[in-house]
């Protein structure tokens, strides 16, 4: 199931921040949305899930148009900061938010299990999250994303905080959930991060610059580093010419 998002428009305040974006993202595959701090990627995540209400525009996922409370429930959202209960251990905070995904019962036990293992929480599901360090944290948001086995995977910044030999653990988990078939969205500023991608948005001041396969992108810059993209999109935009 394709993520069609097509001529999106959103302003805060009258200051516009996503301006006209349209993309197709392709299902079974790892897209990252790519930009600068402030440049929308939140917004977009926020706009492609229905948490945020476009002022033009429309996002479909195939023929079903979001939002839309069936398709909720094959999405998993990680946000950029933790949505936890810090009063509450992991296993609480697993618990409390299965009752939002409507989780049946018989296999919640199972699956509470499995996410805090691939984490590697395990040891620390018992302990109150507002003793967890930073990292700690944003593997238990990942945990609760991944808990009803979504579809689709939007993950804000995931790795922010995580020290590279976990980073590595992680990323070989995304690519093993692509190979099961889930479809992932990722927002990054971590140029490293992209080549693990197959599928980058590159967005500037609101605006998508580039879109288009990892190896497509790579091929476009004259070393290898798709930070050269950026740059002559804000040369162009001084010249005021960005499209
Ligand atoms: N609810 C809001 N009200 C007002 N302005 C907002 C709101 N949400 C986002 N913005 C503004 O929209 C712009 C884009 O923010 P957004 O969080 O989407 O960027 P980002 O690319 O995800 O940044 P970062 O990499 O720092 O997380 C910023 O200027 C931000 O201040």
């Amino acid at each position: 199931m394709d993520i069609t998002v097509s001529h999106v428009h959103k302003s805060f305040d009258k200051v516009p921040v996503i301006q006209d974006i349209s993309l197709t993202i392709p299902s079974g595959n790892i897209t990252c949305f790519l930009g600068p701090s402030g440049s929308g990627k939140t917004t977009l995540i926020r706009l492609i899930i229905g948490a945020t209400h476009a002022d033009e525009g429309s996002v479909s996922f195939a023929e079903t148009k979001m939002p839309n409370m069936e398709l909720l429930k094959k999405i998993g959202f990680m946000p950029q900061n933790d949505a936890l209960y810090p009063d509450l251990s992991a296993e609480a905070n697993l618990h409390f938010f299965s009752g939002l995904y409507a989780m049946e019962k018989s296999h919640l036990a199972a699956r509470i299990e499995h996410v805090l293992q691939l984490v590697e929480l395990t040891a620390d599901r018992k302990k109150l999250v507002k003793h967890y360090s930073g990292g700690m944290k944003k593997r238990l948001s990942l945990a609760i994303a991944l808990l009803h086995e979504p579809d689709f995977l939007f993950l804000d910044e995931p790795t922010v905080g995580i020290d590279p030999v976990l980073r590595r653990t992680i990323w070989q988990q995304f690519q093993a959930f692509k190979n099961s078939g889930t479809t992932i969205i990722i927002s990054t500023h971590v140029m490293e991060e992209v080549l693990e991608c197959d599928v980058a948005a590159l967005i500037y001041n609101g605006s998508l610059i580039e879109y288009g396969s990892v190896t497509e992108l790579v091929e476009k810059t004259e070393n290898g580093r798709i930070e050269e993209l950026f740059l002559s999109a804000a040369s162009h935009q001084k010249a005021g010419n960005v499209t």
